[in-house]
C-alpha cells in the first residue's frame, strides 16, 4: 500500500450551517476532524445558540436587527438579517471553491439567509450546493409553505440542491419513532452525507472525481438526488446501486431525467471489471436522458466495513433548463472514458483513500 490518504491541498470546501438546524449539522462535522481543505462556518441570527457549538467560525447576523433573539420563524428577518450583514457574509466565503450550504427549512433564518448566502456565491462565481431538510407534515402548514417558498428562491442561484424530506425520514424509521430521536437520524445522515461528500472531493481515489467533474455535474439546472447503499457482498453490488438510486430520505425528484451523474464506487478489494462496468451500465439503463454524463470514481479501501459503498449525485433532474453555468474549466469527460481510465487501475501503483468510518448509510444501518 502506498499511501493510506492522499489529501488535495489545492481545494477549499466551504460548508455552512445557516439556523438552528444547519448549526447543528456544522458542529457535528466539526467534530468529524474534515481535512483541513474544509471551512465550517455557521450563521444564525441566535446568539445563545451559536455560544453553544463547538465550530470555531461564527457568524451572528442581523445584529441590529434581532439583537440575537432568533428571526422568530420568520424568513423575511431571516433575509433582512443576512442582508444587514452581507459583508460579513462575503468575506467568509471568498476564496472558497465550492461553497455547501445547509440548512433546515420552514422557520426563519436557515429560510431567509441561505438564498442571499447562495447569490453570493454565484455572484463570486463559487460553486454552490444546498442540502437542506423539509418540514414534518405535523409542524403545520405555514412551515411547509415557508419551506417550499425558500426552495423556489435558493434554486436559482444555487447550481444544485438536495432536499432531505424529515417525513420521508420518518416512513423509513416507522411510524413509532420518536421526534427528537427522528431529528437525530436526520442530521445523522445529513451529517454522512456531507462528510462523503467532502472526502470524495478532498482525497484522491483510483479514478478519482475532482473539482472539475464535480462542476460539471452542478452545472445543470434542476433537482438533485444524493443517494447512498451498500453491501456486503461484490455479487449484491446491484443491491446497494438501488439502495443509493432510491434513497428514501431524498423527496421529490426522480432519477430517470437527471443530465449528470457522480458515481462513487468505494471497495474493500478490487472489483471486477464486470461488475463496474455493470454498475454503470444499470445506472445509464435508468436514465432516459441518453447523453447523460456520468463521472465515475473508484476507491478502494481495505478498511472498509462492507464490501462495496456507492455514493450517487445525480442532478438536473426535471429540468427544461440543460445550460453549463460558468464551467469553462471543467472537465467534459463522457462516459466513454470510463473503460479507459479503468485501464490504469493497478492496485500495487495505486494511491489508496481512507473512507470515512461514517460514510453515510441508510437508516443508521
Ligand atoms: N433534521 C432536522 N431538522 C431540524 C432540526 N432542527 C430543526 N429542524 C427542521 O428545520 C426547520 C427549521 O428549524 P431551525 O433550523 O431551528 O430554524 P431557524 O432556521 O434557526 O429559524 P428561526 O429559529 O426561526 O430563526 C424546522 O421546521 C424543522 O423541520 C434538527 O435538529 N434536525
Amino acid at each position: 500500500m502506498k499511501e493510506l490518504i492522499h489529501t488535495n491541498p489545492d481545494l477549499l470546501i466551504t460548508v455552512i450551517g445557516i439556523g438552528g438546524c444547519g448549526c447543528n449539522t456544522v458542529n457535528m462535522l466539526y467534530e468529524n476532524n474534515l481535512s483541513n481543505s474544509v471551512n465550517l462556518i455557521a450563521i444564525n441570527t441566535d446568539l445563545a445558540a451559536l455560544n453553544s457549538l463547538q465550530v470555531e467560525n461564527k457568524i451572528l447576523i442581523g445584529e441590529n436587527l434581532t439583537r440575537g433573539y432568533g428571526a422568530g420563524s420568520n424568513p423575511d428577518i431571516g433575509l433582512q438579517a443576512a442582508q444587514e450583514s452581507e459583508e460579513l457574509l462575503i468575506n467568509a466565503i471568498k476564496g472558497s471553491d465550492i461553497v455547501i450550504i445547509t440548512a433546515g427549512f420552514g422557520g426563519g433564518t436557515g429560510t431567509g439567509a441561505s438564498p442571499l448566502v447562495a447569490r453570493i456565491a454565484r455572484e463570486l462565481n463559487i460553486n454552490c450546493l444546498a442540502i437542506v431538510t423539509l418540514p414534518f407534515e405535523s409542524e403545520g402548514e405555514r412551515r411547509k409553505e415557508f419551506a417550499l417558498q425558500g426552495i423556489d428562491e435558493i434554486k436559482e442561484p444555487v447550481h444544485a440542491y438536495i432536499t432531505l424530506s424529515n417525513d420521508l425520514l420518518l416512513k423509513g424509521l416507522g411510524e413509532s419513532v420518536r421526534l427528537f430521536s427522528a431529528f437525530n437520524q436526520s442530521n445523522e445522515v445529513l451529517k454522512n452525507l456531507l462528510v462523503s461528500l467532502v472526502q470524495m472531493l478532498t482525497e484522491t481515489g483510483y479514478v478519482n472525481v475532482d473539482k472539475n467533474d464535480f462542476s460539471s455535474i452542478l452545472s445543470y439546472e434542476g433537482e438533485s438526488i444524493l443517494g447512498v447503499g451498500k453491501a456486503d457482498t461484490e455479487e449484491q453490488s446491484f443491491e446497494a446501486l438501488d439502495q443509493a438510486l432510491n434513497n428514501p430520505l431524498v423527496s421529490i425528484a426522480k432519477i430517470d431525467t437527471a443530465k449528470g451523474i457522480i458515481f462513487q464506487l468505494f471497495c474493500k478489494s478490487e472489483p471486477k471489471l464486470s461488475t463496474y462496468n455493470g454498475l454503470i451500465d444499470h445506472i445509464r439503463e435508468k436514465i432516459t436522458n441518453k447523453s447523460v454524463l456520468i463521472v465515475p470514481g473508484v476507491t478502494l479501501d481495505p478498511n472498509l466495513t462492507s464490501e462495496i459503498e456507492i455514493l450517487i449525485i445525480a442532478s438536473g433532474i426535471d429540468s427544461a433548463v440543460i445550460t453549463p453555468i460558468h464551467n469553462e474549466s471543467a472537465n467534459t469527460k463522457n462516459a466513454d472514458y470510463i473503460d479507459e481510465d479503468l485501464a490504469f487501475i493497478d492496485p500495487k501503483e495505486g494511491i489508496y483513500t481512507d473512507i470515512p468510518a461514517n460514510y453515510p448509510t441508510l437508516n443508521g444501518e
